[in-house]
Order: structure tokens, then sequence, then C-alpha cells
């Protein structure tokens, strides 16, 4: 018996354990009345191996259900503690497919009936007979094997996407998807565009785990934080006594990526003398260190990310025109992730539960505010800013559901700074107007984020026609009814 909590070890029926029961019980007696029952049940049915977990207390059965896989529990309503109809609610929330049966007395069939309006399956009378404890046992195992089956469809078929360890659910995150996927299936240079945060470099990151190079080399180069100095040597190499403080040859990170990916980042810093170098190393497939007269081939495929507009720079005579035409082979467009709100509770929920596993808090959840908070919130710093304030959210959340109200202040500096400086020098009816924008915007962007992005969803639970939302879209998002 566990000391702290009252807890029994558990106790193996027969080997080899496939199929888990929890029996939660403070009452050693009536422990043993169950147990019994379950021996004498006829369970062979249930697919093999039988094993029983004991657990004397509700906290107790929650923590086994951290530790170990479970396939029903058979709870007592009365606990110390927390109570069994309280422990159907929490299990509710972590598997809602998981079986409870309710052990009662006959005066407290009430509370059993309550149970299971809180997502109980059945209960079972005391004295247990082994029978009907039988019979209730596989019909609730059938029950939950059917639910299973229904969710592992139901996610097949759900529009959430996940790629490496990018999720998403917009049209936008789909196509870039099947981009990652084209890109994959060869060597091609790949240009990927987009805001700062937005994910560039993990989209960078899956096209080479999804490439047949995938356990050859990824190097990444950032070309915003060498100087420029240094750069020539890190990206082709260098040879002994090539300049001051050169005590030995040293491979370029080009040639370590040999086989591999080369990611330059940021390639929109790449001076311009770089630039020709470069051009010339994706057209020859070789390297000169620096110093050196010896050229070495190289075979990497070059995936390049920029934030900033490469066209525009190419118009305007800071990067070089050869280069953007060679680098942009296929390119990757990733919009900023206030036009395309849907992913943003996809995006926030696995993050959380990332975090979450990591900081011992893998039941932490959003509710409905939350969600409709990050949802509306313009993100500014994209993907990168909303795993910042998930970090924050987990540090600072005291239960284990967040709400908008932990959320909001850890967004509101950029929104109320920019609020108060705006509408004072206003005219009221400017200022108004810009009130009614800014509330229309953000209702806008947490409703289709809330709605996954059908527009059919997010303007039923708005109460008006689908063709107004539409329109409002259109007018305040500037996006297109898809
Ligand atoms: N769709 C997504 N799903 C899950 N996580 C994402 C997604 N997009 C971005 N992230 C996360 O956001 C963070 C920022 O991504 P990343 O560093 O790839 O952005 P970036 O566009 O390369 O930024 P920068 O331009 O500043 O280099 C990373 O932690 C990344 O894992």
């Amino acid at each position: 018996m566990n000391q702290e909590t009252g807890d029994r070890p558990s106790s193996s029926v027969r080997a080899a354990p496939p199929f888990t029961i929890l029996v939660v019980d403070d009452n050693p007696g009536d422990t043993e009345l169950i147990l019994h029952a379950l021996e004498e049940a006829d369970l062979k049915a249930v697919g093999g191996e039988l094993q029983i977990e004991v657990r004397a207390t509700a906290e107790g059965a929650l923590k086994a259900l951290e530790t170990q896989p479970i396939d029903l529990i058979l709870t007592d309503l009365v606990l110390p503690g927390m109570d069994g109809l309280d422990l159907v609610s929490r299990v509710q929330e972590i598997d809602r497919n998981l079986p409870v049966l309710l052990v009662t007395r006959l005066n407290a069939v009430d509370q059993a009936v309550e149970a299971m309006k809180r997502g109980a399956y059945d209960y079972v009378i005391k004295p247990v007979n082994a029978d009907d404890l039988g019979m209730r046992v596989h019909r609730a195992i059938r029950f939950s094997e059917i639910l299973r089956h229904n969710s592992a469809f139901e996610r097949r078929f759900s529009r959430e996407m996940q790629i490496g360890q990018l999720v998403g659910v917009s049209a936008a995150f789909q196509a870039i998807m099947n981009r990652v996927k084209e890109a994959a299936q060869v060597r091609s240079t790949v240009l990927i565009q987009g805001e700062t945060g937005t994910g560039k470099g993990r989209i960078a990151k899956a096209i080479h785990e999804a490439g047949r190079e995938r356990d050859k080399p990824f190097q990444v180069i950032d070309c915003a934080t060498f100087p420029e100095g240094m750069m020539e040597s890190e990206l082709f190499g260098h040879v002994r006594g090539a300049f001051t403080g050169a005590i030995a040859d040293k491979p370029g990170l080009i040639e370590l990526a040999h086989g591999g990916t080369v990611f330059l980042d940021e390639i929109g810093e790449l001076p311009p003398a770089l630039q020709a170098k470069l051009l010339r190393v994706l057209e020859d497939n070789e390297v000169r260190p620096v110093g050196g007269t010896r050229i070495k081939r190289v075979d990497m495929r070059v995936i390049a990310a920029t934030n900033q507009d490469l066209a525009e720079k190419v118009r305007a005579g800071s990067f070089r025109k050869d280069l953007y035409y060679r680098l942009a082979v296929i390119t990757i467009d990733v919009p900023p992730l206030r036009s395309r709100v849907e992913d943003i509770p996809v995006i926030a929920r696995h993050l959380l539960s990332q975090y979450g596993r990591e900081m011992g808090r893998g039941r932490t959840s959003f509710d409905l505010s939350a969600l409709a908070e990050l949802a509306s919130y313009a993100w500014p710093g994209n993907v990168r800013e909303l795993r910042n304030v998930i970090e924050r959210v987990l540090m600072l959340a005291k239960g284990e559901q967040i709400t908008g109200e932990t959320i909001r202040p850890l967004l509101q500096g950029s929104v109320k700074d920019s609020q108060t400086s705006s509408y004072c020098d206003l005219p009221y009816g400017e200022a108004k107007q810009r009130v009614v924008t800014e509330f229309t915007t953000q209702y806008l962007r947490a409703k289709l984020a809330l709605s996954g992005g059908v527009i059919t969803k997010a303007a039923e639970s708005s109460g008006i026609p689908r063709q107004h939302f539409a329109l409002l879209m259109k007018r305040f998002l500037g996006r297109a009814d898809t």
C-alpha cells in the first residue's frame, strides 16, 4: 500500500497487459469484492490479457492516467479528496473516449445519474455482481472502441495539417505544404519569403527532412549576423595563412553541407561582393577557399529566406538580378499570421501542448475566451511572438485552464499604446470610425479563427448572413471569400 495516498500497488490478474482497468476505491473490503467480481466475470472477449490497477483516490487515478495507458475506469462515488463525480468531469477533459463506470449504492443512484450527465458511461450497483459487472464492462469497451474509431476517422478528415514541426489549417498553409512536398522531390533552389517569425526557417528544415537527402547535413548560414569581413571565409572556407589568425585550413559552411542543404537565412543582407561569389558557386557547384588556389567541387541544395522584398531590392539595385533569378527557382510566400487567422488556435494549441509537456503542465488548455483573445490580436511578430506569449502564459497561469483574462495583459501593450495616442488627436466622427474598424477587424478575425476558417460557420455564430460576413471580410480583412 502506498502510504502517502493510500494507493495500492497494481494487482495483476493475468500477465502481459494489453487491456487495463483502473479501479478507484478507498475501501479495502469493497475493492476486494470488485477485484473478485472482475476475476469471476468472463472478460476474455476484451481481446487478451487483462491488467487491473487500483488507486484509493481520484488524484491517484489522474496520476496513473498520466503515466500509463488505461482502457476503462471503475470508480466509487465517495472518495477522500476529489469525489467520483469530479473525477468523471476531469477524465472527460483528458480523454472523452475513455469509459468510466460508477460503482454506487442503491440509495445514491441519483448521483450516478448526475455522473452520466457529466459523461460517465454507466453505473454498477453495490454489492457488485460478477455477471452484471462483466456485461457492463463489455458494453463500455465496445462503446469506447466505436468512439475511438470515430475520432480516428474524424482526425483523418479534419482539415488540420502537420508537416515537421509546422501545423495549420488555412488554405494558405495547405498551399505552403504542397510547395514543401514539391520542393522536396527535386534539388532546385528555393526562395522563401515572409515577415519575420512566420516560420521560414522551419519550412526550410521541413523541405530538407522530406527530401531524399534528409540524412545529409543541413547547414544554416545567417547572412545578417556575420561581420562582412568574416562572411566570405565562413561561407567558402580559407587556407592557412590567408589572413592574420588563419592558422590552419578551414572548410566553409557550404563545403560542410556537401550532399545536403545550405539554408541561407536573411539573404537580402548579403553584401554585393559576396552576392557575386555566391552566384558563381551556384552556377558552377565549386568553391574557392579564401587565399586558396584549388577549387573544390560541392554538391548541395540551396534554400534562401528573406523578410525583405527581394524583387524591390533588385529594382533598387541593391540585390543582383541574376542571383535573384538563380535563387527563385521555386518560391514559397509565407503570409503573416494575421492574414490566416484560422491557423492561430491550431498553432496556439500545438505550442501549448508542446511547452506544457516540457514544463510538466501537459493538461493545460485554453478556454474559448483565450482563443478569441489570441485570434483577435494582429501578431506583428507572427508565430515567434505567439510562441513567446504562450511560454509566458504557462509561467503565469495558476490553474489548468487558460482564460482570455490571463492572455489580455500580455498582448495589451502594443494595442493600448496605439489606441490612446491615435484617438486623442481625432475629431469624434473619425475616432468613432477608427474604433468601429478596429473592433470589426478583431471580431471577424476571432470568429474566423474559431470556426477554422469556415465562413458559413463563422457567419452563423455571428448571427449574420454568410454574404454579409463575406462582405465585411473583404472590407476589413482584405480577404476574398474562398
Ligand atoms: N505553422 C507553424 N506551426 C508551429 N510552429 C510554427 C509555425 N510557424 C512557425 N512556427 C514557430 O515559430 C517560430 C519562428 O519560426 P522561424 O524561426 O522558422 O521563423 P522565421 O520566419 O524563419 O523568422 P526570421 O525571419 O526572424 O528568421 C519557431 O519556433 C517555429 O517553430
